[in-house]
């Protein structure tokens, strides 16, 4: 059976249900976690007139840059030819971020940050020992510092008859880093894929935030925490509502290794090529 479990973060069982969920479906669902409400509620309103702003094409990434605004189909997944329905902006610390928001945004990428810290940091005392012994390192201790986690926010607009068919908001596709955390997504869409195939929404209501393992995390523990592909799927024929979501990527520092013989920035500049994103 796949079940994405629901997990109350002050639960003192959490973290063994925790790891057991990202264990058996890659996904986790968590509740009564420690990022304030108003903070995404602010972030969600302020991000939403940015896109509606036209001024918005004067914040494109400059070229070879991957900090700041992507426009309307920039990225495609592993694969896929026609580009996903989105447009988003990525913020790395140093990211310039428009004025209105950016302390807030700030905020948030430093209380994710510190989230992923700890919940890297229930995997590492719940996983078993024979697989915590092949880490090069603790896992807390490979994103101490790093400045390469990349909080992402996206806006999938309404969808029109005009879509190039086969086009979905996001195509089916694994995360790179270690783990992400996503502030749950304004409408639902979000599925998951079980190993048989088959497609799961996740349970991921307004408040809670949804955390999937991504491909370094299934390296760096040699398969026994799957990245999970997952997609999200376009709002039913005349639905035209726009869907927005925040996903903060955990990455570590460049120079941790993974494998015997790959750094986290091998993997990286690979996967990237593969999604159209390295230029
Ligand atoms: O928007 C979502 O809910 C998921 C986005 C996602 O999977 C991604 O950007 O990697
Ligand atoms: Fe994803």
């Amino acid at each position: 059976m796949f079940a994405i479990d629901s997990i109350d973060m002050t639960d003192a069982r959490a973290p063994a249900r925790f790891l057991a969920s990202l264990r058996d479906t890659g996904f986790a669902v968590l509740r009564a976690h420690p990022i304030d409400a108003g903070l995404i509620a602010r972030l969600h309103a302020g991000w939403a007139r940015f896109f509606a702003d036209p001024a918005k094409r004067g914040w494109i990434r400059a070229p070879g840059s991957q900090s700041g605004y992507f426009p309307f189909r920039s990225e495609n997944a592993k694969g896929v030819a026609v580009k996903d329905l989105k447009e988003f902006f990525h913020v790395y610390p140093d990211t310039a971020l428009p004025p209105e928001i950016a302390d807030d945004t700030r905020e948030i990428y430093r209380q994710l940050s510190d989230l992923g810290t700890t919940l890297l940091g229930w995997i590492q005392e719940e996983l078993p020992a024979g697989i915590r012994d092949r880490l090069s390192e603790p896992l807390p201790a490979m994103v101490a510092g790093s400045d390469r986690s990349l909080f992402r926010v996206l806006n999938y607009p309404p969808v029109g008859e005009d879509a190039e068919p086969g086009a979905v908001r996001a195509a089916a596709h694994e995360d790179i880093n270690l783990i992400t955390l996503l502030v749950a997504g304004s409408e639902p869409g979000l599925e998951a894929r079980d190993t048989a195939g088959r497609w799961h929404a996740v349970p991921c209501d307004a408040g809670m935030i949804a955390v999937n393992g991504g491909d370094m995390l299934a390296l760096a523990t040699a398969g026994y925490l799957p990245a999970t592909p997952h997609r999200v799927v376009n709002p039913a024929q005349g639905d035209h509502t726009a869907r927005q979501s925040m996903p903060i990527f955990i990455h570590p520092r460049p120079e941790v290794r993974l494998a015997a013989d790959k750094t986290a920035a091998d993997y990286l500049a690979e996967r990237l090529r593969e999604i159209g994103l390295a230029d």
